[in-house]
């Protein structure tokens, strides 16, 4: 059996269900057994409802086969990601952006350059580093090491992240944003350079999983339904 981890809940798992359903292949809930699924159109796959925040992680171990998620998740997840799974298609949905944020009163702060000079001001006038609230660790890092900006701290927050300004916690944020609400709630503007990453759902391939004949003949199966290339 080749084995799909679908997220098992909200816009994520009805959007999917969605983009399968168009394409041929039913998928649903099992009403009475809360995280089995049934998918009906194609044979010999198997779905696997998961968290999408988990999905990474079972993809890298192998334990499935073709996983759907958020690309930033993937990215945040796993370390050299593109080494651990193929993305296989971009879904079209999911979409958010990972973007940096300042105070709206910082008018002189627009782009990563000004955040990078408020740095270093930031720790000479205050003696620690400007601290950056965000549960995007991996992602900022990278991003902000190759964009030369190593003055900062991350501070991490699991969730309200844009609070974290407001209770005084930390100066900035890095969070997903998709209307802008939150962020303009919080008196909180984004930088101008553009996101540190566009994510939106999609199809990945684990590299690591048991890629036997029968599972490579479904996966062409499957790719031929879909409409992969
Ligand atoms: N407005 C939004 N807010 C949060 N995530 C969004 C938004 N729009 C799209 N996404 C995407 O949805 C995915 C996160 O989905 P979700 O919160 O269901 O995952 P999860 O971490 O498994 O959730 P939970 O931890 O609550 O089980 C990410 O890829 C994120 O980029
Ligand atoms: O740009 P907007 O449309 O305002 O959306 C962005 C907000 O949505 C998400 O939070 P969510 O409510 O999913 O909770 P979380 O932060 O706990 O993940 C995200 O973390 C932002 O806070």
């Amino acid at each position: 059996m080749l084995k799909i981890g679908v997220p098992s809940k909200g816009r994520l798992m009805e959007d999917t269900f969605r983009w399968f359903g168009e394409r041929g292949v039913e998928m649903q809930k099992i009403e009475d057994r809360e995280y089995a699924g049934r998918i009906d159109g194609i044979d010999g796959v198997e779905m696997v409802l998961l968290s999408a925040g988990e999905i990474p992680r079972e993809l890298a171990a192998g334990r499935i086969h073709l996983g759907v998620t958020g690309s930033d998740l993937v990215r945040e997840n796993l370390a050299a990601w593109d080494t651990r799974v193929e993305p296989l298609a971009p879904m079209g949905f999911g979409h958010a952006d990972l973007v940096i944020a300042v105070p709206q009163l910082w008018v002189d702060v627009d782009t990563l350059d000004d955040l990078d000079a408020v740095c270093a001001a930031f720790r000479a006038r205050h003696g620690h580093r400007l601290r950056i609230a965000t549960k995007y660790h991996r992602l900022m890092r990278d991003y902000l090491r190759q964009h030369g900006v190593a003055d900062y701290q991350l501070v991490d927050s699991q969730g309200a992240t844009e609070g974290t300004v407001r209770n005084a916690t930390a100066e900035a944020i890095a969070d997903i944003t998709s209307t802008g609400a939150t962020l303009r709630a919080n008196h909180l503007k984004m930088l101008s350079d553009g996101p540190v990453h566009a994510s939106q759902a999609t199809l990945f391939r684990a590299r690591a999983a048991a890629w036997d004949d029968a599972a490579r003949a479904t996966l062409a199966r499957l790719s031929a339904q879909l409409g992969l290339a």
